[in-house]
């Protein structure tokens, strides 16, 4: 049974969601995703941006539950309908494809916004924080979305949502693993009552630009050998003993079981101190949503700026 934390909004989250989130996604997506569901996997993470809600919707009405209050489901805004008068649409059109009359939580994917739909040309705009966050309160207030939250926002744009908002949000959804602590954010986030949920929590490991760092620590290794659990046990009970959420992918049937199997044992405090020494380095760098043009002309200004 996977344990759950509550939000803001009173409901409760199940700590462990199921990323679908990928670039290399099966062919039987609806099938891999019900085959998490009938294993105890109860949140499901997507987003317009993956491609893969059709394919959550489908595991939600399958039956595998006996309602859909069993299952948390989670999407979230792409960065072409960051736009004030685009966000209610766009719920609706991912309500749509997901075949579901709400969603348990609906996330800001970024703190950016473009133009239009054209990739390659990549029109970053300037983000219009406090009219984005508008049409998410209105999507919470219509019932379309459970509980409203953000994505990749830094601490300092965390501080100025929280000065805005009218309904807090509910969750900050960022790159966490041991090798990306998120120590300054995290701080931030309690100190309001949001909740953090990891993502990569094994480092995006395999994908484009995923990193090493977690699933071939040392130090991980030599925690997992000791405890007899494997490297990716040892990341996600890390991340559980931190108190945050986390979404972990796998579209394999042994290592989503695996992935699950961490509610029952702990580390102790060496493990700890030990998983304290990994260096820090941020994998999802953000290169995408830099532009020369701005409105974040340099990474820096994406990760620490406040707008
Ligand atoms: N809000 C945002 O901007 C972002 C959100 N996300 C969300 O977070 C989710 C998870 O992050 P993601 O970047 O996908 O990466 P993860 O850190 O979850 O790593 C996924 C990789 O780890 C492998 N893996 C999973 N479990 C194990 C295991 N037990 N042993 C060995 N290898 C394992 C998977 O392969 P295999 O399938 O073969 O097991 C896959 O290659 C995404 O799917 C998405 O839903 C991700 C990035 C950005
Ligand atoms: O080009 C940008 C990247 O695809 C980035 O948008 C993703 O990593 C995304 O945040 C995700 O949720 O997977």
């Amino acid at each position: 049974m996977i344990p759950c934390v509550t939000l803001n909004t009173g409901h409760a989250m199940p700590v462990l969601g199921l990323g679908t989130g990928s670039s290399r996604t099966p062919e039987d997506l609806p099938a891999t995703i019900l085959h998490a569901v009938r294993l105890g996997y109860r949140h499901l993470d997507t987003a317009s941006l993956y491609g893969t809600e059709a394919a959550v919707g489908a595991a939600v009405r399958s039956g595998a539950v006996a309602s859909r209050a069993d299952l948390f489901v989670t999407s979230k805004l792409w960065i072409a309908d960051a736009h004030p008068g685009r966000v209610v649409p766009a719920l609706r059109e991912s309500l749509g494809r997901l075949g579901l009359d709400y969603l348990d939580l609906f996330l800001v994917h970024w703190p950016v916004a473009r133009d239009d739909d054209d990739d390659e040309e990549n029109r970053l705009v300037p983000f219009d924080m406090e009219g984005v966050w508008r049409g998410m309160e209105e999507c919470h207030r219509l019932g379309l979305a459970r509980a409203i939250g953000v994505s990749n926002f830094s601490a300092a744009k965390m501080a100025k949502l929280l000065d805005l908002a009218q309904v807090p949000p509910a969750v900050n959804q960022v790159e966490m693993n041991v090798g990306w602590r998120q120590e300054k954010l995290r701080e931030v986030c309690a100190a309001n009552g949001v909740v953090v949920i990891a993502f990569s929590p094994l480092g995006a490991h395999g994908s484009d630009w995923g990193s090493n760092a977690v699933m071939e620590s040392d130090v991980l290794r030599d925690v997992a050998a000791t405890r007899g659990k494997t490297i990716a046990q040892v990341a996600l009970r890390w991340l559980h003993e931190q108190g945050v959420g986390f979404v972990a992918r796998s579209f394999n049937k042994e290592r989503m079981k695996q992935n699950m199997d961490i509610f029952d044992w702990e580390l102790n405090e060496d493990d700890k101190e030990n998983i304290m020494q990994i260096p820090q380095r941020r994998a999802c760098q953000g290169e995408y949503f830099v532009s020369p043009n701005g409105p974040y002309k340099s990474l820096q200004e994406l990760w620490d700026g406040e707008i």
